[in-house]
């Protein structure tokens, strides 16, 4: 177990560009006196081919990190990077772009569109950007579902699907057009434990099996566990990391943070290290 807590997180060392960094990425809400820091000078790399989790307090700044990086709101100033494309750079029409050919979203609230087929909703990305489905995305999509264990469930539409099944035909969804990346929010958060350790291991298999890239936002130690890497963040900053996390090392982790919360002067001192 590796755990480090400290104020500032030095970006981590990977071969090639990181999938996703953030550099100084700062958001700032509302002016004058009422400003909200929300995210404050963030520094973090993401390695391509892993799962990596974040974690903190609620109103940490996880979602905010998350959705800057995806090119889903606007920073305040610093530059996010997708690969080597600055995310922060772009107009809204080539954020279109980007959200559609490069990024995958899971969801809490799976957002399948109740009238389509599982397979239908898997391959909607690809049908709303006019790619054809091809013997390439013939065999992605085999290959999809049967990691997925989706394979007798592809005529079925969302009603007639289990929660965990529904987000299972979700992360499909948002692998079919093979992103760099793929952010998930809190997707365990509607799932019972069983559904949600089930959809955690196809996460970590679209990974390991599937070289892909997931960042994950979630407020469950156990979840976090399936990731690669845990970043913790804390009042707008990296506020450490946790590297193989076991639900153990990650509670001591979060339990740190606290500690490091509540310390007048932890901002210039490591609390675990
Ligand atoms: N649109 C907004 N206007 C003003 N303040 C905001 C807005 N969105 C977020 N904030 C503030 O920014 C801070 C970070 O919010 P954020 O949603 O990123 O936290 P979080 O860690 O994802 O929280 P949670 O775990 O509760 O979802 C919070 O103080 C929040 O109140």
């Amino acid at each position: 177990m590796d755990t480090t807590v400290y104020q500032s997180l030095s970006p981590a060392p990977s071969g090639g560009v990181p999938a996703v960094r953030a550099r100084a990425l700062t958001r700032r809400y509302g002016k004058g006196e009422g400003t909200v820091t929300a995210l404050d000078a963030v520094d973090v790399d993401f390695a391509a081919g892993h799962f990596t989790a974040i974690m903190g307090p609620s109103g940490s700044g996880k979602s905010t990190l998350m959705h800057l990086l995806a090119g889903l709101d606007t920073a305040s100033s610093g530059r996010a990077f997708i690969g080597d494309t600055d995310v922060t750079a772009l107009t809204d029409d080539q954020l279109t772009a980007l959200r559609r050919d490069r990024v995958g979203f899971v969801f809490q609230s799976f957002n399948l569109l109740p009238m389509f087929t599982a397979e239908q909703n898997i391959l909607l990305p690809l049908t709303l950007a006019g790619v054809a489905v091809d013997a390439d995305v013939t065999a992605w999509l085999e290959t999809l579902v049967s990691t997925l264990s989706l394979g007798d469930r592809l005529s079925h539409r969302p009603a007639e699907l289990s929660g965990g099944q529904q987000q299972r035909v979700a992360i499909a969804r948002a692998l079919i057009a093979r992103p760099d990346v793929v952010f998930a929010d809190e997707p365990t958060g509607n799932l019972d434990s069983r559904s949600g350790a089930e959809v955690l291991s196809f996460l970590r298999r679209s990974v390991r099996e599937l070289g892909r890239t997931v960042i994950m936002v979630t407020h469950d130690p156990a979840a976090a566990a399936y990731a690669d890497r845990v970043i913790l963040i804390a009042d707008g900053r990296i506020a450490g990391e946790i590297d193989s996390p076991t639900p153990e090392s990650v509670l001591a982790g979060l339990d740190a943070l606290r500690a490091f919360e509540s310390t007048a002067d932890a901002r210039t001192t490591p609390v675990v290290g």
